[in-house]
This record gives structure tokens, C-alpha cells and sequence, in this order.
């Protein structure tokens, strides 16, 4: 049965949030090599951002990688693309300001999808996506970011505002490093979403630990 009211908050969203890289989805092999590293170090979502291969090789990576994400117990999100989402079987999607809308993404993929939506600085976005039924919000770009440098800005004290606002989890992203993730999850973020600071660096694995770390008790 369809609803445009998601399921209960899944405790699952929390903790490392690796998003591919460009560099990585350049090659099948590299990205299942490079997917399983950040697992391996404790992503517990990993997205499928690419914007740069054809639908059909996007298909077939995102049903090898659903399957690598759940042998680890993880969640397997799709960027931008519900369509791919419904049709591989992916945890969900996440959606910005120009791509399908929540409430189509959440009619397409159901109740228990998990439904991100980008909010950049905006609370006001925030709040009406929770009241859409949106899964969790996600905030920045904090910081300086390689990947996306014109993404609109945030100051990591939004967070602080945010949080008591929101019932749902916030994701924070943009330039997010194990170095500076600490005092965003002090502020109020569940998640931190990052590219480069997972998959640009040579020991991905370790990477992703670092990140995991700062969410241990
Ligand atoms: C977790 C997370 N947060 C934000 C984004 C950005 O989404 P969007 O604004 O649609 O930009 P693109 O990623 O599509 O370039 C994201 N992908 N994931
Ligand atoms: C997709 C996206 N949306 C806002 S910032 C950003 C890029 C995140 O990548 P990085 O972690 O390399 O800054
Ligand atoms: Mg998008």
C-alpha cells in the first residue's frame, strides 16, 4: 500500500554517508573495489551519485553495489534517479531542488523507502520536507567542497537551530572531513554525507573508520 507518509524513523540512518565519486565510477571495477573499502571502514550508507555513465551502465552497477551494501548491512541509496531506485531495489533515493519531487519519489517508491531530500541552508525547506514525508533532510555545503564548489552554502550553526525543529534525521555534507565531521555531529547531525574525504583518499578504508569513529559512544 502507497502512502504519502513514510515509515518510522529507521535507526539506521545514522553514521557515515560515502557518496561516489566521479573518479571511481570511471571503471565497474573501481567502484565495487572502492564501495567495498568504505563498507568495509563502516559506511553505513553508501549513494550511487553518477552523473556520468549511461543508464544502462548505471543499472548494472547499482545491482552489484545494492548487494555489496546489504552483505554489510548497509543502506544503498540512489542520487537523483527514482526510476533506477524502484527498478534495482535500492533502500531509496535522494532528491534536490531540480530533480524529482518528494512527493513523487515517495508515490513511485512507497512507504518504507528512504527518501533524502537536499535543504543547502534552508530550514524552511527542511521543515516542509519533513512535513512531506521526506525520511531524513540534508543540510550544506559546510565547507569548501572539490566535488560540488558552487553548491550553496551553510554555517555549521545551522545545525543547532535545526535540530530541535526536526524530527526527522539530518544529513550534513559539503567539504566534511574526519577532522571537522566531529563538531557538525556535536551540533546535531545524524549523518555525515562525504565524496572526496572517503573515496579520494589512497586508504578508503581507513578513511571510512575515522568517520565511523566519531559516532561510537
Ligand atoms: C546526502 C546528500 N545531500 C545532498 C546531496 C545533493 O543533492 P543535489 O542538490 O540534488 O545535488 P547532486 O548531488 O544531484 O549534484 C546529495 N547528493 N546527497
Ligand atoms: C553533492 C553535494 N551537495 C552539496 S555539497 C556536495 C558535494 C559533497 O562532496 P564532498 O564531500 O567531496 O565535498
Ligand atoms: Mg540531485
Amino acid at each position: 500500500m502507497k502512502s504519502s507518509h513514510p515509515h518510522p524513523t529507521p535507526a539506521a540512518l545514522r553514521g557515515l554517508y560515502a557518496i561516489t565519486s566521479e573518479a571511481i565510477c570511471a571503471s565497474g571495477g573501481t567502484l565495487l573495489a572502492a564501495a567495498e573499502e568504505a563498507l568495509a571502514g563502516g559506511a553505513r550508507l553508501l549513494q550511487y551519485r553518477d552523473k556520468w555513465n549511461s543508464a544502462a551502465v548505471r543499472a548494472n552497477h547499482a545491482h552489484t553495489l545494492l548487494g555489496l551494501c546489504h552483505e554489510h548491512g548497509a543502506l544503498f541509496i540512489i542520487n537523483d534517479d527514482v526510476e533506477l531506485a524502484l527498478n534495482c531495489g535500492a533502500d531509496g533515493v535522494h532528491v534536490g531542488n531540480t530533480d524529482a519531487s518528494l512527493a513523487t519519489a515517495r508515490e513511485r517508491l512507497g512507504i518504507h523507502a528512504v527518501i533524502g531530500v537536499s535543504c543547502a541552508g534552508s530550514i524552511e525547506r527542511a521543515l516542509a520536507a519533513q512535513a512531506g514525508g521526506a525520511s531524513y533532510v540534508a543540510f550544506g555545503r559546510f565547507f569548501d567542497s572539490r566535488t560540488k564548489p558552487n553548491a550553496p552554502g551553510a554555517e555549521p550553526s545551522l545545525l543547532n537551530l535545526a535540530r530541535p525543529q526536526l524530527q526527522i534525521p539530518i544529513c550534513a555534507i559539503g567539504g566534511v572531513t574526519p577532522h571537522n565531521a566531529g563538531d557538525l555531529i556535536a551540533r546535531g547531525a545524524d549523518m555525515v554525507a562525504a565524496v572526496e574525504g572517503v573515496f579520494g583518499d589512497k586508504d578508503i578504508e581507513a578513511a571510512a573508520r575515522h568517520y565511523a569513529q566519531l559516532f561510537q559512544p
